[in-house]
């Protein structure tokens, strides 16, 4: 097994008495795509400061490309892009001198990468950057964030006031970059923002990761409504395993199901005749508002 990209024990951030992080354990593998998705407030941008040593974990600690977090945060910035949530930049300088300065800082940057990350963005390099729009300042962000082809990319909420042209682009960049073995971390609140490029997403509320899933096992969950007879009772739904947001309204039943569609229709028949039934594939948004909903 290789070393992964980012792992985390046992992570908690208290500010004050208030517990923003509440024991984090994640393993980003090298080469994967990773959504950390969840509501505002959730935890995603204290978690991502912890990674970067931007502020000290309570407890825990945390491992990005095999190195400490706190120890090695010099080596660890060298080697990895980022894209913070609150993107700062030089309000005077324009975008050209912004990506000349921060890419002499990191010295030896390919220009021809750069002028080719510039052209897909359709970045304006003239304004300064504090004349920009959030979108056209997001994306001098980007190519900050790649410019040096870091071994790991993390990045806080990187759709923010992008164009769906833009996201497109940002999409191929994001695939491009793990289909060289490197790794990409992202964090959105909405499924369908990281759902084309994800491998896995992680789901945190409240502070606790409450899922991590491969995006295509969030795709087998099946939606399926049934018309039974006699008039179906919710329990009966409710007790199998697999079901979810089972809804009843007079004869027809809706419900998530995640297992052997064979398991759910015998257990229905030992009850109910069918008089209809439709199963689809569950919109994955759907899925993830499930849970977002379940309680623990
Ligand atoms: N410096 C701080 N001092 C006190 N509380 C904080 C601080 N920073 C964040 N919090 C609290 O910690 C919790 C988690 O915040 P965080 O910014 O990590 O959430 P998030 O998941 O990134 O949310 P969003 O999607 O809205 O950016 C929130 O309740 C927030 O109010």
């Amino acid at each position: 097994m290789s070393t992964p990209a980012i792992r985390t024990h046992g992570l908690v951030k208290r500010y004050g008495r208030f517990e923003a992080v509440k024991g984090i354990d994640l393993e980003i593998r090298a080469g994967e795509v990773f959504g950390f998705l969840g509501p505002n407030g959730a935890g995603k941008s204290t978690t991502i400061r912890v990674l970067l040593d931007e502020i000290r974990p309570t407890a825990g600690r945390a491992e990005l490309l095999g190195l400490d977090s706190r120890r090695d945060a010099v080596e660890i910035h060298r080697r990895i892009g980022y894209l913070p949530s609150d993107l700062a930049l030089y309000p005077k300088m324009t975008g050209r001198d912004t990506l000349r300065f921060f890419g002499g800082l990191r010295g030896g940057v390919d220009q021809s990468y750069v002028g080719e990350l510039v052209d897909r963005f359709d970045a304006d390099l003239d304004k300064r950057t504090g004349e920009l729009s959030t979108g056209n300042r997001q994306k001098i962000g980007l190519i900050l964030a790649f410019m040096h082809r870091p071994e790991l990319v993390i990045m806080d909420e990187p759709n923010a006031g992008l164009d769906p042209l833009v996201q497109h682009q940002f999409q191929q960049l994001v695939r491009e970059t793990v289909a060289e073995g490197r790794t990409v971390f992202l964090s959105s609140h909405t499924l369908s923002e990281v759902q084309r490029v994800a491998d896995r997403v992680g789901i945190i509320r409240d502070g606790h990761m409450v899922a991590v899933e491969d995006i295509d096992d969030l795709r087998a969950v099946r939606r399926v409504d049934l018309l039974l007879d006699p008039q179906p009772r919710a329990v009966d739904f409710e007790a199998l395993a697999g079901a979810r947001d089972v809804v009843v309204a007079d004869h027809r039943v809706h419900l998530s199901f995640d297992g052997e569609l064979g398991a759910l229709l015998e257990a229905v028949t030992a009850r109910y005749r069918i008089l209809d039934l439709s199963a689809s594939d569950a919109d994955l948004e759907e899925v993830f508002l499930a849970f977002y909903r379940d309680s623990r």
